[in-house]
């Protein structure tokens, strides 16, 4: 059979089975099991980006959170075997407005709801995702719960309310590598990267060996010695789930390298963690920023990007002042236009001289415009200006 041929329209009578959907102030809506059937929970955001459901669901960052797709018709591209941005689906769930009943591209392998099903993620599809995502943004992210099992809305809300908040949740040990992992630069190799995976996605070490980096990806756990033991020329921290002011391991370990002035890059958790060992604070958005059509600013050159965004927390920091901090002068580089929200934050030493940096959104872009894959080339651009200043003795 080809690929993009008609597949059996099983979801017509899929269609017939209900599922149920509770948000934590007791909002409910009815529609139908979509993915797997059976019950599950998690934290409801909604997501903006017209395309790129497969790297979405693969997105390590949304560990326990059920994603809602304000794009009204998904499953058109079906799933194929080469965008997964992990090893596996992350979402709690899945809520969709209309499911496509026959994807068609000529990558697809099998369909979106076949895919959730062999995973045996549970979703809800024929809902009103609009009104949900007015009262989410109304109201904020909450709790929610979506049920082929329990049709009951008060008996599934007591379910919901007994469910763990993301607020205070360290989650990058589910999520991170069991063992270390290098990928190798693509072409000569120029620098030796090790990236403390909190939910890596495959496209960020992919950008890197593009641009001549070797990139050791090591569990959350990672020390300072590990980093060392593989002659790392700069440390990365990627994006990742749960609440950053859970992840004081990963801040002491980033201080230890930036007492040391191992060049550095965060992406999203990693920008969150790289203010919190600059000693600024994190906090809870309403409804955070999930999608792929952000406008950020970069302060430094006053340029604009459209960038991907997927975060429900962000850094505290006054934007136009310098931050004193033991290790340099930060400053906030990048902010998002739509409501002035930190999006990256860099330090300088006491020269003026870049010595770190990170941002909130992805620049990995996976999905999403490639606008920020300029910031690759500042990291590479960082760890060559460090490694002339060592080789001339002025460290
Ligand atoms: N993509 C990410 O790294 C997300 C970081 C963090 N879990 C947040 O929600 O803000």
């Amino acid at each position: 059979m080809s690929h993009s041929a008609p597949q059996p329209d099983h979801a017509r009578n899929r269609a017939r089975i209900p599922a149920l959907l509770v948000l934590e102030d007791g909002r409910s809506f009815t529609g139908v099991s979509y993915g797997a059937e059976g019950e599950t929970f998690g934290e409801a955001v909604f997501q903006t980006g017209m395309s790129g459901y497969q790297e979405t669901l693969t997105d390590p960052s949304y560990h326990r959170q059920v994603v809602v797709a304000t794009a009204p018709h998904i499953g058109n591209t079906g799933w194929n075997d080469e965008d997964d941005e992990s090893r596996q689906i992350w979402v709690a769930g899945y809520v969709i407005r209309d499911a496509a009943r026959i994807p068609s591209s000529w990558r697809s392998t099998r369909s979106l709801d076949a895919e959730l099903q062999s995973q045996g993620v549970v979703g809800i599809a024929g809902v009103d995702t609009r009104a949900i995502t007015r009262h989410l943004r109304d109201r904020g992210a909450m709790r929610v719960g979506i049920s082929t099992t329990e049709l009951d809305p008060a008996k599934l809300l007591e379910r919901v309310k007994q469910q763990p908040q993301m607020s205070g949740a360290h989650l990058a040990d589910d999520v991170t590598v069991g063992e270390p992992t290098v990928i190798r630069a693509i072409g000569e190799r120029k620098f030796t990267v090790a990236a403390v995976d909190l939910g890596i996605k495959q496209m960020t070490p992919h950008r890197m060996a593009q641009r001549g980096i070797e990139t050791h990806v090591l569990p959350s756990t990672a020390t300072y010695a590990d980093l060392q033991a593989i002659g790392a020329d700069g440390i990365f921290f990627s994006n990742g789930p749960g609440d950053p002011s859970a992840a004081d391991t990963q801040v002491t370990l980033l201080q230890e390298a930036l007492s040391d002035g191992l060049p550095y890059f965060g992406i999203c958790f990693g920008n969150q963690l790289f203010g919190r060992a600059l000693g600024l604070g994190t906090y809870k958005l309403t409804y955070g920023h999930h999608g792929i059509n952000q406008p950020v600013m970069d302060l430094g050159t006053r340029k604009v990007e459209i960038t991907a965004h997927n975060h429900g927390f962000a850094v505290d920091a006054p934007i136009g002042e310098d931050v004193r901090t033991p290790y340099g002068t930060a400053r906030v580089s990048h902010v998002c236009l739509n409501d002035d929200v930190v999006e990256g934050l860099e330090l300088r030493d006491d020269h003026g001289r870049l010595a770190a940096f990170s941002v909130q959104y992805h620049p990995e872009a996976a999905a999403g415009p490639h606008d920020a894959s300029y910031l690759f080339d500042r990291f590479v651009e960082l760890m060559q200006s460090r490694s002339q200043r060592s080789t001339e003795g002025d460290a």
